[in-house]
């Protein structure tokens, strides 16, 4: 449990993003009702419409409806997750879950940019438009907040897009997160890549610790990973060389090996294991040939000949249903691209090249649907510290954020030629 709060507690936006931050809603044990009732409370207080969807027991999915004069036309979707990974608070400077705001602005907590600031600076953004500037949306805009985005998302964004709910929502286009920007510029993008589980095991001769011998499950495993590191090197190299962005190749990391024989001290130390098993995280990018690289992993990396076998897991869709990559157009072929452009420029911000996202978010299941979909994090000069420990967000930066969402729900909003 996090220490006790005495930072100051009054009602600001600030305070309000420290309160959904102190939810704990990470893994394994994500807090998903008392965040649901947070962005509740929030919402009804500036007004906006509510419905909670549950497409798996204890796993609700909330969504805040604007509703706009024109409901003929179809509606943005600004999406955010709720859940976050977990943190380790015992390598953190503060706890994770205290939200806490240093001096110079800090405030550090797990889920500060991946995603939670998203989440709150939509409704803080709709409650100044419509109570400060009493804005009038012509499309509705709905913000969906769903579970379990940080383990795939299958419980969440991808029954929810199966759904008649979805589907009534008539979705025309769809803001998600993106990454924190270490320069001036606000980063987007297009694409995702998207993640394939691989663990491959390996099988071989048992024996004493002492013997020599050919055909181990340790040396054949060993032998494998060798080759994965070899492709995973090249791929780098190309990254090195300039030539590719980090998400514009395909990366496979070693997450974890398994193997040995467990004493009650650790392991047996005088016996070669019959078995070994290692697993990785695979990213690929939208125009990764992907019979190219299940043949390259059958044949090379678990390799039969070597009594190796493999297991893909895919985690969520690569195509969408005309068997396209998942990429969302950023020229004049669509229209929501200038009006967002438009937007992120009036509000004073300006937007890197669009890029593709070298981590995975539930943007390529609407994507999937054929709609159109941005990642977009409004955070500038800020390391990308998703995931990783200490991760904070500065107080200006988020404030700013909120400015720019502003200008783009308004933009958006009030958008009427393109229908999708
Ligand atoms: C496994 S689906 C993606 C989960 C998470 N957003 C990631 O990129 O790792
Ligand atoms: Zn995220
Ligand atoms: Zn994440």
């Amino acid at each position: 449990t996090p220490p006790p709060q005495n930072q100051q507690q009054e009602d600001s936006p600030i305070n309000r993003f420290q309160q959904y931050l102190r939810i704990n809603t990470a893994h394994p044990n994500p807090d998903y009702t008392s965040a649901v009732t947070f962005l509740k409370t929030q919402a009804h207080s500036i007004g906006l419409q509510t419905q909670t969807l549950e497409f798996t027991p204890n796993k609700p999915l909330l969504l805040v409806t604007w509703p706009g004069s024109n409901p003929t036309l179809p509606s943005i979707l600004l999406n955010s997750h709720i859940d976050s990974v977990p943190a380790e608070p015992s390598k953190w400077s503060h706890h994770p879950f205290s939200a806490v705001r240093t001096p110079d602005g800090k405030i550090f907590a797990r889920g500060a940019q991946d995603d939670k600031c998203i989440g709150v600076q939509y409704l803080e953004a709709i409650k100044t438009l419509k109570n400060e500037f009493s804005f009038e949306p012509i499309r509705t805009v709905h913000i969906s907040y769903v579970p379990d985005e940080e383990i795939g998302g299958l419980d969440g964004m991808a029954k929810f897009v199966k759904a008649k709910e979805f589907e009534e929502l008539n979705v025309g286009f769809v803001l998600d997160e993106g990454q924190a920007s270490t320069s001036n510029e606000f980063r987007v993008f297009y694409a995702d890549r998207s993640p394939w589980n691989l663990v491959i095991r390996a099988l071989g001769t048992p024996g004493h610790g002492s013997r020599m011998f050919d055909n181990s499950a340790m040396e054949n495993l060993m032998k494998s990973i060798e080759v994965i590191t070899k492709f995973r090197g090249n791929q780098f190299d190309v990254v090195k060389a300039g030539l590719a962005a980090n998400s514009e190749v395909i990366s496979v990391n070693p997450v974890y090996l398994k193997a040995g024989i467990p004493s009650p001290t650790g392991f047996v130390m005088n016996m070669q294991p019959s078995e070994a098993e290692a697993g990785f995280d695979i990213r690929l990018t939208p125009m990764t040939d992907l019979d190219l690289l299940k043949k390259r992993i059958a044949e090379e990396w678990a390799p039969a000949t070597m009594n190796m076998t493999y297991q893909i897991t895919e985690k969520g869709p690569l195509r969408d249903y005309m068997g396209q990559p998942l990429v969302t157009p950023t020229n004049d072929s669509n229209p929501w691209w200038s009006v967002f452009k438009q937007a992120v420029t009036a509000a004073g911000g300006k937007l890197a090249k669009p890029e593709i996202l070298p981590s995975t978010t539930d943007a390529r299941f609407m994507r999937q649907m054929g709609i159109p979909s941005l990642g977009f994090s409004p955070m500038k000069n800020t390391p990308i510290l998703l995931h990783d420990h200490n991760e904070f967000l500065k107080d200006t930066v988020y404030l700013e954020g909120i400015k720019v969402y502003e200008s783009i729900i308004k933009y958006l909003s009030s958008f009427e030629e393109a229908s999708r």
